[in-house]
């Protein structure tokens, strides 16, 4: 860990100044798209009007023979689209592959200027950002980059969530961190096959109403997830930096995707990974507030003044606690509503 002083510098002579601060930008989905796939290729300059993040994917997904190919055709995507607002990120291969070098190095060389981060997956331990820390401020350097590339963890190995907290605080550099559930689940040996959600197995029964041990008992599935998210969000708040649940494989089971994408955003988290168009639009109504929300933070956030103090709204108690809660909704509406004209009217800010 370097010391408080040394922190907010720059780990190689011409590197950009770190942040102190992860600046706030509309993150509720990060579109997945594969650079070595030319369908999926072709629609990106559509779907990134359409998106507050898109990325472009060289990890798992992309086949093994596609490697070289995906990385190139990002940097052919990058360097001929405008993105306008949107962010551009991209996930390496992880930090064990044979990859991984040429992906930083070539991207960041060719096309530094347009990434806003790097998703780095199958992070361990702070050790793996530093690598990565370092690295980066060189090759920023070297390509006259003046203002610094982001870092983005992927949590989905059993000795990521033990470090978690240390992940989060390794660099100024860190943006934040994604739940990998596909991953995680193999690495704790958990016995689903499944990519994100629930499982209909892992439950909790209703006690016995007789003798008969079968009849009249109601089962309720439980988060597979919950324990993870909260605690990732939990580092990422302590750090402020922001918390993403990540992919949910069913792209049919539109219900599911959306319930798991609620649940992660009243936990906390800004957004979740789009793996597919369809999950575009699920992203988007989850992760804004909802008008009635919006006008029901307003309303208390008025009735409270200062913010001191304590008033009934509608039979309930509201005081400075709430109050905050509040403040949390309307920030984030606000944030969302400067870029979406759209929500601006339906949250009338
Ligand atoms: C555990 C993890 O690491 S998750 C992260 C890694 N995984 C990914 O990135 C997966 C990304 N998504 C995909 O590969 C694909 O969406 C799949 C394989 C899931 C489904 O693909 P398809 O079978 O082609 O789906 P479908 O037929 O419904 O696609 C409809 C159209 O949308 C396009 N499309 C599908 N996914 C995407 C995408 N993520 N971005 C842009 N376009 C897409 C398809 O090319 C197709 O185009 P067409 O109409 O011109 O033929
Ligand atoms: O990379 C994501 C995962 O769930 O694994
Ligand atoms: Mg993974």
């Amino acid at each position: 860990m370097r010391n408080p002083r040394a922190f907010l510098r720059p780990l190689a002579v011409g590197a950009p100044k770190p942040s102190s601060d992860v600046p706030f930008r509309p993150s509720r989905m990060i579109h997945f798209f594969d650079p070595s796939n030319e369908k999926m290729a072709a629609k990106v300059p559509d779907i990134a009007m359409k998106v507050d993040i898109i990325l472009g994917n060289l990890e798992d997904a992309v086949k093994t023979e596609k490697k070289e190919a995906a990385r190139q055709g990002l940097v052919d995507i990058a360097k001929a689209t405008d993105f306008g607002d949107t962010q551009l990120w991209t996930r390496v291969n992880s930090l064990d592959s044979p990859w991984v070098l040429d992906d930083i190095v070539t991207l960041v060389t060719e096309i530094g200027d347009k990434l806003d981060v790097i998703m780095v997956p199958k992070v361990e331990g702070p050790q793996d950002i530093h690598y990565v820390d370092r690295l980066l401020a060189q090759l920023e350097a070297r390509a006259g980059l003046d203002r610094q590339i982001l870092v983005h963890a992927i949590l989905e190995t059993a000795e990521g969530v033990a470090n978690v907290e240390e992940i989060a605080a390794a660099s100024p550099r860190m943006q934040g961190i994604s739940l990998g559930p596909a991953d995680l689940a193999a690495s704790r040996r958990m016995k689903t096959t499944r990519v994100g959600g629930g499982h209909p197995g892992y439950l909790v029964r209703q006690d016995p109403t007789g003798e008969d041990l079968t009849a009249g008992r109601a089962t309720y599935q439980q988060d597979l997830w919950h324990y993870t998210i909260s605690r990732m969000v939990d580092a990422c708040a302590m750090n402020d930096i922001l918390p993403f649940y990540g992919p949910f494989g069913d792209i049919k089971d539109v219900v599911a995707c959306e319930d798991q994408f609620r649940n992660a955003f009243l936990l906390g988290c800004v957004g979740a990974w789009s793996l597919h168009p369809v999950q575009i639009d699920i992203a988007k109504k989850v992760f804004s507030p909802s008008p009635e929300d919006v006008a029901h933070a307003k309303r208390v956030v008025e009735a409270m003044g200062d913010g001191s103090g304590a008033v009934m709204i509608d039979g309930k108690m509201e005081d400075d606690a709430s109050c905050k809660q509040c403040l949390v909704m309307l920030d984030l509406a606000k944030s969302l509503a400067e870029r979406d004209p759209e929500l601006a009217a339906a949250y009338d800010l």
